[in-house]
């Protein structure tokens, strides 16, 4: 069942095309992960799926009545200002004791309800944001960079609790990553955006795309290079065009 599809979808920032003739859709459990350079359009992408942003044309079609939980890339919160998390659960609308207890337990963060908002590390304030987003029991979980500032070691335990959550709740997870191992061991499917799809497939079809190649190499030089890809071609989304893009070199 496609939760969410997406059709010759094309947004503009300012009259600029930032998303062009995007087409896929996502289907119920699967863990999708789009990576990209920066200003690539991930964000946008997302905001879109979750209707924050109206297409320029074309269509994001949702399953009716689809339930999604969004984890934000940032979200600021004045540091002076007294916020438990509890309380932070129930803002824009109150939840119940039981609701609230129910999403920070199942997101790795039971034993911080009374804390502080402005005192939590930054791996706590996710697992935060992540109990928020599944308040909504959500059938499609969206994370934009969620481990953006954590370390190595906390980053792997947010995605495996991501994965925990997945088993519990069934949910499908659109993810942006950064992360390569991430994107390659955790998820069912990859989605190479630079303002328009550049490649798409199972991690192992798109490992061995030259797209894929171009863009991550292998190691962390491969890392790098996903900063330096540059794309000045047109084509379908088949990942069987000659390819133009610089590899790193170093
Ligand atoms: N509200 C906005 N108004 C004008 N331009 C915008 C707006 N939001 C994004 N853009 C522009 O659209 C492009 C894509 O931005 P977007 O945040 O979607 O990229 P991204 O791939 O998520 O980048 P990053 O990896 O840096 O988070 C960028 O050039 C950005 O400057």
């Amino acid at each position: 069942m496609s939760l969410v599809t997406l059709t010759n979808l094309t947004i503009h920032h300012g009259g600029n095309p930032v998303l062009t003739g995007v087409n896929f859709n996502i289907q119920a459990g699967e863990i999708v992960t789009v990576v990209g350079p920066n200003g690539s359009g991930k964000s946008t992408l997302l905001r879109a799926i979750i209707g924050a942003l109206q297409p320029s044309s074309g269509q994001v079609a949702r399953a009716s009545g689809l339930r999604v939980g969004y984890v934000p890339q940032k979200l600021h919160i004045d540091p002076t200002l007294p916020l438990t998390v509890r309380r932070f659960l129930s803002l824009p609308l109150r939840v119940t004791n039981a609701a609230a207890t129910q999403a920070l337990e199942q997101a790795g963060a039971g034993r911080l309800a009374n804390q502080q908002m402005a005192g939590l590390s930054g791996g706590q304030f996710q697992r935060v944001l992540l109990a928020r987003a599944l308040l909504c029991d959500p059938q499609l979980l969206i994370l934009d960079e969620a481990t953006q500032g954590l370390d190595q070691p906390g980053s792997a335990a947010f995605y495996q609790q991501i994965e925990t959550v997945r088993q519990h709740l069934g949910c499908a997870v659109l993810m942006v990553s950064h992360e390569l191992h991430v994107v390659m061991a955790a998820s069912d499917r990859v989605i190479c955006l630079n303002g328009h799809v550049c490649c798409e497939g199972e991690p192992e079809q798109v490992a061995s795309a030259p797209e894929y190649r171009a863009l991550f190499g292998s190691g962390t030089q491969g890392a790098l290079a996903l900063y330096r890809h540059e794309h000045n071609h047109s084509h379908d989304q088949d990942c069987t065009h000659e390819h133009h893009d610089h590899e790193a070199a170093q």
